[in-house]
C-alpha cells in the first residue's frame, strides 16, 4: 500500500500536539501530531528508548499526555476518567511480556479480555455463553482452540503471544495498540506471531500501531512506517522510502543491532 491510499482512507485515531513529560521530568515525548488512518498497520521503530512505548502508550492513555489530546473518530477528543475507559474498551493492546496470569487457563485469560465491558461488580459474576464463545472464538483464530485449558504459564512464548492476541482480539476493539508484541520470541516465532497479528487486523478491517525493534519485520508487514528518535517523529513513509538514509536517521548513525547478535549479548555472561 502507498501513503495516498493512507490519506484517502477515514482517520481513526489521531494525535494532536501530544506530549509527554514522566514525573520525574524526563521528556519522552515532543509535541506531535499524527493521524492513523483506518485499518492500516502502523509500525513504530526506533533504538531503545526512542519514545517508542511512550508514543503508543499514550494513544489510549496508559500513559498520560502532559500536553495535547488524542481525539478517534468514534469520540472526538477523548477526554475525563469516562471518555478514556469507553477508548480503552475498544482498543486491545498486546504487550511484549504477554501480561498473563499464569496460573489460569488460555481461556481464562482470554475471558479477562471482556471485564472491561462490564461494571466492576457485574465483572464478579460470570460472563455469558455468548461472551465466552467470543473467547473460544478468538482462540481458534490463532489457532489455539486445543490449548484452552491449559495454563498459561504452560504454554511457550509464542503461544502465550498468540494467547495475548486472543485476548485483544475478545475485547472486539476497533483498534490494536502492540507494544514490542515479539521482542521476547526467537526470529521465526516473531515473524510467525506478527504475521497472525496482521492477517487478523487485515481481515477485520482493524487498525494496528504496533513498536518493533525489528527493521526487517517492519519492512514486511507496515503499511506505513513512522521513525522515534529522541522523542521525535523523524521519518514518516511507507517501507519503501526507509532506505540506508532513513534508518541512519531513526538509529542516529548507529545500525539497528541485528537480533541474533542482540541475543547472544543477553545471553553471554
Ligand atoms: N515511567 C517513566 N519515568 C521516567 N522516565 C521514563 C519512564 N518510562 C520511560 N521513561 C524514559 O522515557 C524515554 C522513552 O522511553 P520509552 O520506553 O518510551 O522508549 P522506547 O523507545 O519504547 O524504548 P525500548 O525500545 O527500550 O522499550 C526514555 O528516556 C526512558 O528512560
Amino acid at each position: 500500500m502507498q501513503m495516498n491510499d493512507q490519506r484517502d482512507r477515514a482517520v481513526a485515531l489521531r494525535l494532536i500536539a501530544a506530549g509527554v513529560v514522566y514525573p520525574n521530568g524526563t521528556r519522552a515525548l515532543h509535541s506531535t501530531s499524527l493521524d492513523f488512518a483506518e485499518g492500516a498497520f502502523t509500525v513504530l521503530l526506533g533504538p531503545s528508548g526512542a519514545g517508542k512505548s511512550t508514543l503508543l502508550r499514550s494513544l489510549n492513555g496508559l500513559v498520560p499526555l502532559s500536553e495535547g489530546h488524542v481525539e478517534t473518530s468514534r469520540l472526538g477528543v477523548v477526554r475525563g476518567t469516562r471518555g478514556w475507559r469507553e477508548h480503552r474498551r475498544s482498543t486491545g493492546m498486546v504487550f511484549q511480556q504477554h501480561q498473563l496470569i499464569g496460573r489460569l487457563t488460555a481461556f481464562a485469560n482470554v475471558l479477562t479480555g471482556r471485564l472491561g465491558h462490564h461494571s466492576t461488580l457485574r465483572s464478579l459474576l460470570p460472563l455469558s455463553p455468548a461472551e465466552k464463545h467470543l473467547a473460544l472464538d478468538a482462540l481458534e483464530r490463532v489457532g489455539l482452540l486445543e490449548f484452552a485449558l491449559r495454563r498459561a504459564d504452560q504454554l511457550s512464548g509464542g503461544q502465550q503471544q498468540r494467547v495475548g492476541i486472543a485476548r485483544a482480539l475478545a475485547q472486539a476493539p476497533n483498534l490494536i495498540l502492540a507494544d514490542e508484541p515479539v521482542a521476547s520470541l526467537d526470529p521465526a516465532t516473531s515473524e510467525r506471531v506478527l504475521a497472525l497479528l496482521h492477517d487478523i487486523c487485515r481481515q477485520d478491517g482493524l487498525s494496528a500501531i504496533v513498536s518493533l525493534h525489528q527493521v526487517d519485520l517492519a519492512r514486511q508487514f507496515a503499511d506505513r512506517i513512522i521513525g522515534i528518535g529522541g522523542g521525535r517523529v523523524v521519518f514518516d513513509g511507507p517501507p519503501k522510502d526507509l532506505d540506508e538514509a532513513a534508518i541512519r536517521r531513526i538509529y542516529g548513525g548507529t545500525a539497528p543491532t541485528p537480533v541474533h547478535a542482540t541475543r547472544i549479548l543477553e545471553t553471554t555472561p
